[in-house]
């Protein structure tokens, strides 16, 4: 019988390398030895030791090129959420997906490590410290989440003990960090066109908001623990910082920090949640003729007015996962780095 010639554990591929998260944990991976093959639709940087294949997911012999030689494979591609292209995730997130696993088997890679989202079970009402075991989002808030759960359960269904490949979700919630190109923007742009005035409902709300760094940390150990009769395969994991933060606080913290002040009025939560409603309605009827995007969606407001933290306990247990940069570090290295949002740059 012919040996199957297993790939260097050390050889890895990044789908969506060229994105936010995607390039950091890129870097991260070439500092700990990994040589690396980034797989996106597009080329953003250039790194020694890193490869670049240029092509959709969904097309898998492009996927096989990049894969050669490749044991881990690291998921972290998707269009963007505030898309409403129901088609494209549908084509990328879940025909890609099954694309993806089909070219892990075809190039014989060992462990499949997906970036799913923790906002797979939210619907838009209130999350407190929600473990793993919260069944999906029955009625998801919009095509990307829907879309996130097809996915999700795609990869974890994928692992078998008999073809030697296994494989895990890592579900983060609320990335943040340098260079992200949504969440920083988007505030620093509302706060310039003097929309960031209100707080939506009494303030109270807890949200995870996760550095980067500590979400390449949960890949990167999710990928070295991942093997045969380890309670990871087949798992989804949520990945945070640990420690839930008033979501307004957490926003006037990175607008005072970049010379913005916070924001003070309070708004009802149903009415602004309301109006939102209204505008996307408004924008929906008239797509045909004009494209509107509102700053105000109804998933932002509900993001922005309801709890939704998670418990990163059974990640802490099989996995021995700690955040490494904590939230007061995290914030003021993020405010660091976009000194071009700062007012009046
Ligand atoms: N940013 C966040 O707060 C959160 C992100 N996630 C997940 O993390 C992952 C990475 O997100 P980000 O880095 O924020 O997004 P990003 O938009 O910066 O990166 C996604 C990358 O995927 C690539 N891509 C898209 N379609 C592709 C295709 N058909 N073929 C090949 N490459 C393709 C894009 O070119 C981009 O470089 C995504 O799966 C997202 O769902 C989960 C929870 C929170
Ligand atoms: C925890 C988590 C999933 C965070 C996601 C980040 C984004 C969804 C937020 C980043 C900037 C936020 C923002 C708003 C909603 C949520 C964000 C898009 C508003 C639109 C909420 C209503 C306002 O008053 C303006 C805000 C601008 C910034």
């Amino acid at each position: 019988m012919a040996t199957r010639i297993r790939p260097s554990n050390k050889r890895c591929a990044v789908i969506g390398g060229s994105g936010f998260l995607g390039r950091h944990l890129v870097e991260r991976l070439v500092d700990r030895g990994y040589a690396v093959a980034v797989f996106d639709i597009r080329q953003t940087y250039e790194l020694p030791g890193v490869n670049f294949y240029q092509g959709d997911l969904c097309d898998k012999h492009a996927l096989l090129t990049a894969l050669k030689d490749v044991s881990i494979v690291f998921h972290c591609a998707s269009p963007a959420p505030a898309s409403d292209d129901r088609a494209l995730f549908q084509r990328v997130n879940i025909d890609g997906t099954r694309t993806v696993i089909q070219a892990c088997h075809e190039a014989g890679v060992q462990k499949l490590v997906l970036t799913s989202s923790a906002s797979v079970v939210f619907e838009g009402s209130d999350i407190k410290n929600a473990k793993e075991d919260l069944p999906y989002a029955k009625r998801p808030i919009d095509y990307y989440t829907e879309t996130k759960i097809q996915q999700e359960k795609l990869v974890l269904e994928a692992c078998s003990k008999e073809m030697d490949f296994f494989t895990i979700a890592i579900r983060p919630h609320g990335i943040f960090g340098p260079r992200d190109p949504q969440l920083v923007p988007i505030l620093v742009d509302a706060a310039r066109r003097g929309k960031m005035k209100f707080i939506i409902g009494d303030g109270s709300n807890l949200v995870d908001f996760t550095y980067v760094e500590n979400v390449v940390h949960g890949h990167i150990l999710a990928a070295e623990r991942l093997k045969a009769d380890s309670p990871l395969c087949a798992q989804a994991y949520h990945i945070t910082n640990d420690e839930p933060v008033r979501f307004w606080d957490f926003m006037s913290q990175i607008l005072v920090g970049l010379g913005y002040s916070a924001p003070r009025y309070h708004l009802p939560y149903m009415l602004v949640y309301g109006i939102a409603l209204l505008l996307w309605l408004i924008a929906f009827i008239m797509r045909p003729l004009v494209q509107i995007k509102p700053t105000f969606t109804p998933m932002r407001v509900a993001l922005a007015g309801t709890h939704h933290y998670y418990s990163c306990a059974r990640a802490k247990q099989d996995m021995g996962y700690q955040p490494v940069v904590p939230l007061k570090e995290a914030i003021a290295r993020t405010v660091e780095s976009y000194p071009h949002l700062r007012k009046g740059a």
